[in-house]
This record gives structure tokens, C-alpha cells and sequence, in this order.
């Protein structure tokens, strides 16, 4: 039976994909720091697959070490990591954001992906071939626009890391994706501004964002591609969602 490693699993795309890996018989290996969250998806998805649940901040490097390092033999080897443990904060322009939500940013996309990566590398490799790494990068990653500053860069993070990671992996079998969505509803945009929810609810209002079981399907899709196949970088957005002129500073007329 395959077994999927997922960060981030009490939300949004993580959550969904726990859903539909446990729908095609996948073991579930699912994280977060929301215990409750956690019970709540091994309650429903143990009765169709093997569920084990890990409370874990991916910032806490030790803790994800030790965590990842003992996983019972049951789960073993891990056929695919999904790195979806995330968060953008502070919208706002750079002048006017916390240091902290940079560092927190940081911490999380970056460290924490690190962190999980390392320590998953020896179990997805004892069983290589067909095996993958989904990190979640994001369009902001590619596309710069105000208020994405270290949102955006920690998710280049992600696509350069990923590319890198494929370099060195080459020859083993194992594959890495960088996968790249654009607007998506979920509880994204609540973190985003800190729970306004009002805020959130605009975003996504009067257009169709895509839904966290449309990025389930396209990360079920890449881990069960055949095993010869690596798509590197797969960027998706609704098709109401598109760029921008550039903005143009102009003197008052
Ligand atoms: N929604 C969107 O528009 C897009 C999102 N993305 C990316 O997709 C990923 C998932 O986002 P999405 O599902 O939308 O957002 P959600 O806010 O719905 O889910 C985020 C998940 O990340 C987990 N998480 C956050 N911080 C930590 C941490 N320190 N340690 C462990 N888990 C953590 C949360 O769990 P908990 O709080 O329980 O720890 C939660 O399960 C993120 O990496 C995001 O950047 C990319 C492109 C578009
Ligand atoms: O990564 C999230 C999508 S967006 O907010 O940057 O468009």
C-alpha cells in the first residue's frame, strides 16, 4: 500500500488531499500544529485507510526530525511528501509590515519545508522509483504584485529548491514538483489578514476561485504519474484569475 506524508493537513489543500489519497487507499501520514483538526480527519478517513496523525510545528526542526525519524515500519517506505505546510501574512506594502511576520514567513515556508525535506529524503528513498516531492509553491513565486514581498520570495524558494533538489536526485527515481497555484479558496486569506473574515469573504466573492479539491486532484494526478515522468513545475489558476498591466508611477496632473 503507498503511503503520502502531508504537512498542513487540517486545512484547505492539505486537508483535501488527505481526502482524496484516502479515497484511492493511500496510508496517511498527516501534520499540523491543530490537534483537535487532526483527530477530526483520523476519526473520518481511518475507517477507509491506515491513519497516522502528528502534531507538529514544521518550524521545529528537532521535533520534525524526531517525529519523521520514527515512523513505524507500517508506513514505510513513504511513496510521496507533500511540503504544503504554509502561510503568507501581512498584505500590507513592505514599509509596513512586522518584522515578525517576515520571520514567521520565512520560518515556515522556507525553514520548515527544509526541515521536512531533510528529514523525509531517507525514507522516500528507500523505495525510489515512482516516489515524489509536492512542495507547494505558489504564483506569487513567479509573478511579483504589491503586498507579496517575502510571501512571494519564500515561495521562488520553493520552485528553485525544488529544481535543485531534482539535480540531486537524478538517478534515483525520485520525483519533485514544484506545484504552483494561483487564487484558491481556503483559509488562506483568513491567516493572511489575521481573521478578517470580511476580508476573505471579498477576495473570493462574485468570482470562482479555484477550491482546495482541485489542487487534491492535480497532487493525486503527479504522484501517480508513471514512474518516468517528472512534470518540474506545474502552475495553475482559475480562468478567471490573469495578470496586470504594470503599474506606473505618474506626477499629479
Ligand atoms: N490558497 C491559495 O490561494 C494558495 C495557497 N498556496 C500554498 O498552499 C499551501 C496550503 O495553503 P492553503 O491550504 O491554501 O491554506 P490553509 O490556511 O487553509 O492551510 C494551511 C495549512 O498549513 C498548516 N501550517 C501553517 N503553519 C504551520 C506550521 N508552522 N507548522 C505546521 N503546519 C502549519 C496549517 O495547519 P495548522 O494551523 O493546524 O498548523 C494548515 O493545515 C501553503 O503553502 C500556501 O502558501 C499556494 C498558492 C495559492
Ligand atoms: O499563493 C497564493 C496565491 S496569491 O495570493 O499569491 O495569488
Amino acid at each position: 500500500m503507498p503511503s503520502v506524508l502531508i504537512t498542513g493537513a487540517t486545512s484547505g489543500f492539505g486537508k483535501a488531499a488527505a481526502q482524496r489519497f484516502a479515497k484511492a487507499g493511500w496510508s496517511l501520514i498527516l501534520t499540523g500544529r491543530r490537534v483537535e483538526r487532526l483527530k477530526a480527519l483520523e476519526e473520518e478517513l481511518s475507517e477507509q485507510v491506515p491513519v497516522l496523525t502528528l502534531a507538529l510545528d514544521v518550524r521545529d526542526s528537532d521535533a520534525v526530525t524526531d517525529a519523521i525519524g520514527s515512523l513505524p515500519e507500517s508506513f514505510l517506505p513513504l511513496t510521496c511528501l507533500i511540503n504544503n505546510a504554509g502561510l503568507a501574512l501581512a498584505p500590507e506594502p513592505a514599509q509596513k509590515v512586522a518584522l515578525q511576520d517576515w520571520h514567521t514567513m520565512i520560518d515556515t515556508n522556507i525553514t520548515g519545508l527544509v526541515n521536512v525535506t531533510h528529514a523525509a529524503l531517507p525514507l522516500l528513498l528507500k523505495n525510489s522509483e515512482g516516489a515524489s516531492i509536492l512542495n507547494l509553491g505558489s504564483v506569487a513565486g513567479q509573478w511579483p504584485y504589491p503586498g507579496g514581498h517575502v510571501y512571494g520570495a519564500s515561495k521562488a524558494f520553493v520552485q528553485q529548491f525544488s529544481y535543485n533538489l531534482r539535480c540531486d536526485l537524478l538517478g534515483t527515481g525520485v520525483r519533485v514538483t514544484d506545484l504552483a497555484p494561483g487564487m484558491a479558496e481556503t483559509e488562506f486569506t483568513l491567516v493572511r489578514t489575521k481573521g478578517n473574515q470580511a476580508a476573505s469573504d471579498a477576495l473570493y466573492k462574485g468570482t470562482t476561485p479555484l477550491q482546495a479539491e482541485d489542487i487534491a486532484e492535480q497532487l493525486y494526478y503527479l504522484a501517480t504519474l508513471p514512474p518516468h515522468i517528472n512534470i518540474n513545475r506545474l502552475e495553475i489558476m482559475s480562468v478567471r484569475q490573469a495578470w496586470s498591466a504594470f503599474a506606473i508611477d505618474r506626477d499629479p496632473a
